[in-house]
């Protein structure tokens, strides 16, 4: 369960005197995601999330995700929105963390997602890259191909502890991946993490995405590849090309790739299966035993990227000619 900073009700009680948001009735911490801290609110005005910002979110980048946020819903992506503090700010402090009010999103995510679900993932994913353009902040992705090594350098000496022989097979991945990483695919604003508990259903239908806490400035198709690894892998490691080929359908439905990017689209998948396996492993070897939150395996996405390594073009994700 992630909730790394706890609340007392009087302080979140006089918290929610900044807000038109009606007064406390209950709350309750969320019991997922390890990121941040959320919890669940119920006001006299209705339900409401209440997001807690912790150690991987830097404060500056607020703005940007918040701001985010409305830029998207303003385009008619379903996301949720913060809300507006009477003093016209988004965002607040409460037990000496950054602190906003966000409206709840109705729905719930997926525990085995379909194919059928992938093709709508990868249309919204696509929807969003669209919906991006134009808006004026910017963030640099702080954990792409420049971020990698440093986060490597901070849990190398203890990798073995996970599996024997990582530090070779890391040390010449990321050789490879920064003399090959592409930097000319377009870009434009990124999820990053659409996960597919960032994805919220109602019965078969895409109800709105969420957590927009990575959303930055990089390749498109790098995002694709974050869908594709998280989307299109099954719980025995095996890659689903019915899954990749809805997923990959989805998306150039709303926003076709071009030749550069679906060329690149291998190694984009190693790079972002190593980001993951990277931030996964950091968290395995740093976290505190006792601490509220269930750690996810970095070897998970490791067999991911070694899968990645022997694909030679995107037809193997099942990208169909058009
Ligand atoms: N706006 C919302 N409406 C409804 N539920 C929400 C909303 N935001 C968050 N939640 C709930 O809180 C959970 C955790 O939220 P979120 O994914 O933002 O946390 P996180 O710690 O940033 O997670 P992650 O590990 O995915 O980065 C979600 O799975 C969902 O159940
Ligand atoms: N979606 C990430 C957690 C948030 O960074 C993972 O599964 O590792």
């Amino acid at each position: 369960m992630a909730v790394y900073t706890d609340i007392t009700e009087d302080d979140l009680a006089r918290f929610l005197t900044n807000y038109e948001a009606g007064t406390l009735l209950s709350y309750k911490g969320i019991a997922e995601g390890v990121e941040n801290s959320n919890f669940l609110l119920h006001t006299t005005k209705g339900a409401f999330i209440l997001t807690l910002y912790e150690k991987r979110v830097d404060p500056k980048d607020l703005p940007f995700f918040l701001g985010l946020m409305h830029h998207l819903a303003d385009r008619g992506l379903n996301c949720p929105l913060p809300l507006s503090r009477k003093d016209g700010e988004l965002l607040g402090e409460l037990s000496g963390r950054p602190a906003a009010m966000i409206t709840f999103l109705e729905g719930t995510w997926l525990r085995k997602p379909a194919a059928k679900h992938c093709r709508e993932v990868g249309r919204a994913l696509a929807e969003m890259h669209v919906a991006g353009a134009g808006f004026q902040l910017t963030r640099k992705n702080a954990l792409s191909v420049d971020g990698w090594r440093p986060l490597w350098d901070k849990s190398a000496a203890r990798a073995d502890e996970v599996e024997a022989g990582l530090q070779e097979e890391i040390a010449d991945e990321l050789a490879y991946l920064e003399s090959h990483w592409p930097k000319t695919l377009p870009h434009g604003v990124i999820h990053a993490d659409l996960f597919p508990d960032n994805v919220f259903f109602i019965g078969d239908q895409l109800s709105g995405l969420i957590d927009f806490y990575f959303a930055c400035n990089d390749t498109y198709a790098y995002d694709v590849s974050v869908c594709i690894n998280a989307w299109c892998f099954e719980k025995d490691g095996s890659f689903n090309m019915t899954k990749g080929m809805a997923l990959l359908d989805g998306y150039e439905q709303v926003r076709p790739l071009n030749g550069a990017e679906l060329k690149s689209l291998p190694l984009l998948a190693r790079g972002s299966a190593l980001r993951f396996f990277l931030t996964r492993l950091y968290d395995w070897l740093e976290t505190p035993p006792g601490a509220l939150v269930v750690k996810k395996d970095p070897l998970e996405y490791l067999k991911k990227l070694r899968f990645h390594r022997q694909v030679k073009s995107a037809e193997e994700y099942g990208l169909v000619h058009r």
